[in-house]
């Protein structure tokens, strides 16, 4: 693992809430404008180890770096700060403000980080069109579609142009075609950014869409599978795929 040229690193992770091991030693890295997606059974520790490495949770020991400065044991206030500068963030839904705007709350973000109001909604508009969501800026959340409302979250996430974006079960909300038009973007504008995507799916056609993907079992990562583009553009498997249907 090269952990030099890695935006975020972590090692070593262990996590338990009581006496449940959530997590039992993971290592794993992700490059700038590169996208992992992490899958696994349910109850096999994905979602706490999104939490661990965006800094919502800390681990128990290990070590997550953001450009090789350790984070992961700061405390709450800066861990808030680094989640609001640093991080971006996609769920599975219910996310907007229901009483604002699209553009006001994709503006969000960066009206937390002071910018003004006016400012921070001109800069919010320019993802409207990228996103396909022309037309919608005025909308509150309950005249949207789930795959436009989904597209208002991922607009407001790299609002505040990210180093991670990290989104657990992105499409989960979705039927399959528009989950599929949704991770499109999401994987597209990540890596046009240089952001790097750390995505949490079921959902074997989502992964494979993300350069990489790592499978958890029982907090262990079990495999990964890597894609790397060939010179002549067409996407092949390396790495070390021991399970057939992953892709
Ligand atoms: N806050 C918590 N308190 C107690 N146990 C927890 C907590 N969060 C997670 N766990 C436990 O840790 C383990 C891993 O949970 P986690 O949510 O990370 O799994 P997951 O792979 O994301 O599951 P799913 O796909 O169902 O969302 C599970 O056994 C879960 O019950």
């Amino acid at each position: 693992m090269n952990t030099s040229s890695a935006v975020l690193a972590g090692t070593g992770l262990f996590k338990s809430y009581g006496t449940a091991r959530a997590l039992a030693g993971v290592a794993l890295d992700v490059m700038a404008g590169q996208s992992l997606a992490v899958m696994g059974p349910s109850g096999s520790g994905k979602s706490t180890l999104l939490h661990c490495l965006a800094g919502i949770e800390r681990p128990d020991s290990g070590e997550v770096l953001l450009d090789g400065k350790r984070i992961d044991r700061l405390g709450e206030p800066a861990r808030s700060e680094l989640r609001r500068t640093a991080f971006g963030f996609v769920f599975q839904s219910g996310q907007l403000l229901p009483e604002l705007p699209a553009d006001e709350n994709v503006a969000l973000p960066l009206m937390l980080g002071g910018t003004a109001r006016r400012t921070a909604v001109e800069e919010a508009r320019q993802w409207f069109g990228p996103l396909g969501l022309q037309g919608l800026e005025g909308r509150r959340p309950g005249q949207l579609s789930g795959g436009q409302a989904q597209r208002v979250a991922i607009a407001r996430a790299l609002v505040g142009r990210p180093k991670v974006i990290f989104a657990d079960e992105p499409t989960g909300a979705l039927d399959q075609a528009t989950g599929m038009e949704v991770i499109h973007l999401l994987t597209d504008v990540s890596r046009r950014q240089g952001a790097a995507l750390v995505l949490v799916t079921h959902d074997a056609n989502v992964a494979r869409w993300c350069d990489r993907t790592v499978q958890v079992r029982d907090g262990r990562l079990a495999e990964s599978h890597t894609e790397t583009e060939t010179e002549s553009g067409a996407r092949t498997a390396t790495g070390t795929d021991a399970e057939a249907g992953i892709r």
